[in-house]
């Protein structure tokens, strides 16, 4: 079995509670309220800010001089197409670029890029993949998902455009370039080696359902 298969089965569970979470749901059926979307996509922006970092550090620790300039264009295409998308959605409730900017992260929102950075500072680049996977893998989950059972979600006046780009082939593409990567890579591991690999793909993967739950119903800090 290739080891992303095992991956997949592995987060089955988490990812099917996420499917059915009342933010993943409403963004679909449209019946989301737009103050837990506002404040996804404010937090979705300081997070990106961090989660390109992660193709930053994927181009310095990637063996192939391919591979480096795969991760650099990403890194280009993140800060300019995907953080473009919620830009365009802030401009529409009047937020400015630089309130964006200062979006305070919340704690789940911190502890989750804290994590993946801690991973891609100090791990191989096998370990980076399995951090970042589950962002953009589930995210096009997601948006397949929501097109196929919601139809006309794509033209919702205003969750339309997200689910348009999480469920495009071009966004799918991204999952299917580093899942081909880590599955070369992983080819021929042991299995101590592979068991640290599944725990970073878990572990994001729980924190991705944590930050549907923060966006829907806040979570600030306690104290
Ligand atoms: C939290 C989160 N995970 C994944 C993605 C997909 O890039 C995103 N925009 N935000």
């Amino acid at each position: 079995m290739k080891f992303s298969q095992r991956l997949f089965e592995k987060v089955g569970d988490i990812w099917e509670k996420t499917h059915q979470h009342p933010f993943v749901v409403g963004l679909g059926t449209g019946e989301l309220p737009v103050e837990s979307f506002i404040r996804y996509m404010k937090q979705d922006y300081v997070y990106l800010i961090d989660y390109s970092k992660m193709f930053a550090y994927g181009a310095v620790k990637a063996h192939e001089v391919e591979t480096m300039a795969a991760f650099a264009k990403l890194l280009d295409e993140i800060l300019h197409g995907e953080m473009d998308l919620h830009r365009q959605y802030a401009e529409r409730f009047g937020i400015t670029n630089q309130e964006l900017e200062e979006t305070k992260p919340l704690p789940n929102n911190l502890a989750y890029t804290s994590y993946m950075l801690k991973v891609a500072q100090n791990g191989s680049l096998e370990e980076l993949i399995c951090a970042l996977l589950p962002c953009m893998w589930s995210y096009w989950e997601i948006g397949k998902t929501l097109a196929e059972t919601n139809p006309s979600s794509k033209e919702h006046p205003l969750y339309g455009d997200w689910v348009t780009m999480y469920s495009s082939d071009e966004f799918g593409s991204l999952s299917l370039w580093l899942i081909d990567i880590l599955d070369r890579l992983t080819n021929g591991k042991p299995e101590r080696e592979l068991a640290i690999l599944e725990e970073h793909f878990l572990t994001t993967s729980r924190f991705e359902y944590m930050f549907w739950d923060m966006a829907y119903a806040g979570g600030d800090w306690p104290v």
